[in-house]
């Protein structure tokens, strides 16, 4: 747990290596607006002066010499905002790809332990929850401690009192700070926990309504659901009142340096004090905000960088942050070539205790040929498919994909050579082009026309409102389980990998869409290397080797056709 913590917290510190450079450019913007800001309270204190100290005459210049800095001030501090959005929307595309990427690597396997909508807030509000961290945070952290202390330089060159009160005052701030931001950080956690809380139970029942319904669950959700939404609302607003507190502190600081100042240069502010006197000590006053504006901005986006952290430990729990892989070079395999599999000695086991669901299993397999996977159900047969997937790994034994052990393979190397079919398709709310494109998205429409014949979708498009542009999935035009399953060959024929496994594909269809659906897959089968998943009597028209299981253990293992 505390490792995962550590490498959440150097994953953190990585992101913000990596946008170091946009950073700078907005960390360098904010120190040229503290030094205008310098000049700017100097032009005021000098109109001040000359006009207490009745020289209305050297007024103008320094009204002038105000307005053009302020002027400059604000385009400066706009320049800012704009350069530090645009580089949290710059990191956060950039982390949201590399999510979406380890999330994939994880594969289905990962739907097992982690809701979907867990999945779907990491990917959304987790995100970006990091906009404050790259916007704000990360050049606030920089910029801060520098700017405070030019400030106080400034101050103590022209009034060496005020200089030290204002030094005194600041250095105070941290220890409060220290104080506030473990707290803001335990109760920004608490407040995510409560958030993925109420999404996955509104998720959940939203799914479910038409039990909840039947049922008479209605009033009993709803309570429940408020009674989420108010927990939400309570740690909210815990997190609100932290650093509704963290900022006051620095108010307090910041008044308490100003009456002190203006104490100490109280003597000074009279109409008989000299006019550069008097400046000097208006400088000081006027200079207070100033020196905490920027911890004011730390401060501010404190909560923002506790957002990070728990949203980096999220993320890892979510889809583990990979420590460095020493990748191994594989000599890509040409699609149309086929690859034999050998397993030797597997074992896995989902959980130690109830012990391997995978035990002892081993078998080859030539390329180009076909291996019939059987048994009752529970027997192992997913759990082998998703081994061969490499979704999750052997705890003993290897695989092989030709000569190469698939330890050594990348996520995304293991893919480019399966194409995978399982029980029902996903299909992603879009058209049915888009749909199949999925698969290979640069495929030519030569290829497209190629895989949608080969996978008989072509005979159900004509029944469509607007054939292969038709919407489909979430919010669109329904498919039956048998023209998902197409859509779901015609992926597979357009990838054209050398491995096809396939889990139990007809399980869900009525006998005479599972002939025609076998039908196609019998077509797509040719050349390549497959492995059948199934209980299905007509699946056994698929010739080949046969290996049953039995709670997780090989106990067959035909080589020749039944
Ligand atoms: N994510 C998981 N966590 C824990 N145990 C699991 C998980 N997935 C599967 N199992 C267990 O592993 C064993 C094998 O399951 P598996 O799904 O591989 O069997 P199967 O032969 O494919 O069954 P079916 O034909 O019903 O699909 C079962 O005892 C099952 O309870």
């Amino acid at each position: 747990m505390k490792a995962d913590k550590t490498i959440a917290k150097a994953w953190i510190k990585a992101q913000g290596r990596a946008s170091r450079s946009s950073t700078s450019v907005v960390v360098i913007l904010g120190l040229l607006s503290t030094l205008l800001g310098l000049l700017q309270a100097w032009a005021l204190a000098r109109t001040l002066a000359s006009i207490l100290t009745s020289h209305p005459g050297n007024a103008p210049p320094a009204i002038g010499l105000f307005l053009i800095v302020s002027v400059a001030r604000t385009g400066l501090s706009v320049i800012q905002d704009v350069m530090a959005s645009t580089s949290s929307l710059t990191a956060r595309r950039r982390l949201r790809s590399e999510i979406l990427a380890r999330i994939i690597g994880e594969g289905p396997a990962l739907l097992r332990r982690q809701h979907s909508s867990v999945i779907a807030s990491t990917l959304v509000d987790r995100v970006d929850a990091l906009d404050g961290y790259f916007a704000r945070w990360l050049p606030a952290s920089a910029l801060w401690l520098v700017s405070q202390w030019i400030v106080v330089a400034a101050v103590f060159c022209q009034n060496h009192k005020g200089g030290i009160i204002l030094a005194i005052c600041c250095a105070t701030l941290p220890v409060f700070q220290a104080v506030f931001g473990i707290a803001t950080a335990v109760a920004s956690r608490k407040q995510f926990l409560a958030m993925t809380r109420l999404q996955t139970r509104f998720l959940d029942r939203v799914k479910g309504i038409a039990t909840i319904v039947l049922s008479g669950g209605t009033e009993r959700e709803t309570q429940a659901l408020a009674k989420s939404a108010d927990d939400l609302r309570i740690r909210t607003m815990k997190v609100l009142r932290i650093a509704f507190i963290a900022s006051a502190t620095t108010d307090v600081a910041m008044v308490a340096a100003l009456v002190l100042i203006v104490i100490t240069q109280s003597h000074r502010l009279t109409s008989s004090t000299p006019e550069l006197t008097l400046t000097r000590a208006l400088y000081a006053i006027l200079l207070v905000p100033e020196a905490f504006a920027s911890f004011r901005a730390l401060s501010a986006a404190y909560q923002d960088r506790a957002h990070a952290t728990a949203a980096a430990e999220a993320m890892h729990a979510l889809a583990p942050i990979p420590e460095e892989r020493g990748a191994v070079e594989v000599t890509t395999t040409d699609a149309t070539h086929s690859l034999s599999i050998t397993a030797e000695n597997l074992f896995f086991a989902w959980n130690q205790e109830r012990g391997p669901v995978i035990h002892d299993v081993s078998f080859t397999l030539p390329a180009g040929e076909t291996l019939i996977l059987e048994g009752p159900s529970g027997s192992g047969k997913s759990t082998l498919i998703e081994l061969l997937l490499g979704f999750i790994e052997p705890s003993e034994g290897s695989i092989f994909f030709g000569s190469q052990n698939m330890a050594s393979m990348t996520p995304r190397q293991i893919s480019s050579q399966i194409s995978w079919i399982g029980q029902k398709p996903v299909l992603f709310a879009g058209t049915i082009r888009e749909n199949i494109l999925f698969a290979k998205p640069d495929a030519s429409e030569a290829e497209l026309a190629a895989a949608i014949s080969a996978a008989a979708v072509d005979r159900y498009l004509p029944l469509l409102p607007e054939g292969l542009e038709t919407r489909i999935g979430e919010g669109g035009f329904g498919l039956s389980g048998g023209q998902a399953q197409r859509i779901a060959i015609a992926r597979a024929f357009l990838k054209n990998s050398p491995i096809l496994l396939l889990d139990e594909p007809t399980s869900h269809l009525d006998p005479a869409t599972e002939a025609e659906i076998l039908e196609s897959l019998h077509r797509l089968a040719q050349g390549r290397t497959v492995i059948l998943c199934t209980h299905s009597a007509q699946a056994q028209q698929f010739h080949g080797r046969h290996l049953v299981l039995n709670r997780g253990r090989a106990i067959s293992y035909t080589e020749e056709a039944a």
